[in-house]
Order: structure tokens, then C-alpha cells, then sequence
């Protein structure tokens, strides 16, 4: 058995819906602008040729249901409503269905943003790590395993905040498919089990308060539900 200079930090993980095992999270891969009207609100053309990516820490992963203080460093903080796709398995790079077959659940998730920071980077063209990875920055709601829900097709995803809408639209209008990223993303990395792919956000991202509540639905999926407290 190894010993360490300090206790390791505990393995992050997800619950499965209707399981006690839980989904031990490895990395976060999350796919940039991949719906089009959101592309456009911020400002920016949509590249159709290939997707984008960024990646969050595991230990930016919270639970659906967390109340999570305002982060620090931002008087802007964005609500981004997503499709999480669970990987179980290695990604066969020979077709987009079967890379498919390595999804072990989805989910819906939250890929909470410091706007403020993400703007400055983005000007500077500086990484957008302080924007986008932070603790808390990923809520995940429970997975649903890939053979009880999916394929992706015309599900709506809906995020309301203080119950007003906010985002609605439907997975189909993703500009990169689930498969088509998996294949693309596992030309650059070793894809396999642990790996969760945050698939991009639709139109309608803003800004919100401590107090706020947000809930986030895809069909046929747990919803994924955050409450903003105050800066502690
Ligand atoms: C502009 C963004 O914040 C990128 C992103 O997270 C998304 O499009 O989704």
C-alpha cells in the first residue's frame, strides 16, 4: 500500500438514478458553442468543421439539490444548461455509433460560469480556465443509464430560474452530435471510463443572484436543481 505526504482527496463521483453504485468522475470535457442561436448571442461564428473544447477539474463537480455560495472572484455568474454525456468505457474511434456504445449514462447538468472572467480572457486570448473552472462550476444531476434513456434526438432542454424560462430548446439542434464529438475529442485524448462530456449550451444563458433558484430538464432525465446563497 503507498503512503502519501497528506491524505489524497476523496474520489468525486455522481449518484446513478435507481443505483447504489455511484459514477466516479475522471475528467470534464465541455464542448464550446455547439448550438447555434447561443453561438450568436455571444457574438460569435459557429464552426461547423469541428468542435471545441475546455475542460473543468472533477473537483469542480457538485450535486443537483447543493446550495452553492456565490463564487469568489466574479460579479457576474452564469446559469449554462447542458446535456451530460457519461462515458463507461474506451471510445472506438471507427464511427461516430460505435463510440456510442462507451456511454455508460446522461445527465443533466449545470456549467455554471464567471462571465466576467471568461470576457477578460477571451479579450486577452488567455485560457478560460477562471471562467469556467471553479468549485462548483459542474452540477450534475443523477445519470440514467444509456439503455434506459437516449438515443439524443428532439428532447427539449429547459433551464428556469425562480421558475421563469430561461433556455428552451431541443438536443437535435446540437451543431456536433454526441457521437460525432466523442469521435473527434478521442483523436486528441485516451477517452474512457470517468469521462464526462458537458455537450454545449443553448441560447438564453444570463446572469443570476444569491437566492436564486435554477432548474435545469432534459426529457426523460432527472433534473438538475442549484440554489445561490450568499458569498460566504
Ligand atoms: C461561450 C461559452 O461560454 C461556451 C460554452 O460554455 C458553451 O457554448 O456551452
Amino acid at each position: 500500500m503507498s503512503e502519501y505526504v497528506f491524505q489524497p482527496s476523496n474520489v468525486v463521483s455522481v449518484a446513478m438514478q435507481g443505483e447504489a453504485a455511484r459514477y466516479p468522475v475522471r475528467r470534464i470535457f465541455c464542448v464550446g458553442r455547439n448550438y447555434e442561436a447561443h453561438a450568436r448571442e455571444m457574438g460569435a461564428e459557429v464552426d461547423r468543421e469541428a468542435p471545441f473544447y475546455f475542460t473543468k477539474s472533477a473537483h469542480s463537480v457538485i450535486e443537483s439539490g447543493t446550495r452553492l455560495p456565490y463564487p469568489p472572484g466574479t460579479a457576474d455568474l452564469h446559469h449554462e444548461m447542458e446535456l451530460a454525456v457519461a462515458l463507461g468505457g474506451a471510445v472506438d474511434r471507427s464511427s461516430p455509433e460505435t463510440a456510442l456504445q462507451s456511454v455508460l449514462g446522461y445527465g443533466c447538468a449545470l456549467d455554471m460560469t464567471r462571465r466576467d472572467l471568461q470576457a477578460k480572457a477571451k479579450e486577452k486570448r488567455r485560457p478560460w480556465d477562471l471562467g469556467k473552472d471553479f468549485e462548483g462550476s459542474a452540477v450534475l444531476a443523477p445519470l440514467v443509464r444509456a439503455t434506459d434513456w437516449g438515443p439524443v434526438a428532439e428532447q427539449s432542454i429547459t433551464l428556469a430560474v425562480n421558475g421563469d424560462m430561461r433556455q428552451s430548446a431541443q438536443l437535435d439542434q446540437m451543431i456536433h452530435g454526441v457521437g460525432a464529438v466523442l469521435m473527434d475529442l478521442s483523436q486528441f485524448y485516451t477517452l474512457g471510463a470517468g469521462d464526462v462530456i458537458l455537450t454545449g449550451t443553448p441560447a438564453g444563458v444570463g446572469a443570476v443572484v444569491a437566492g436564486d433558484q435554477l432548474v435545469g430538464q432534459i426529457d426523460g432525465l432527472p433534473p438538475v436543481q442549484l440554489t445561490l446563497a450568499a458569498r460566504s
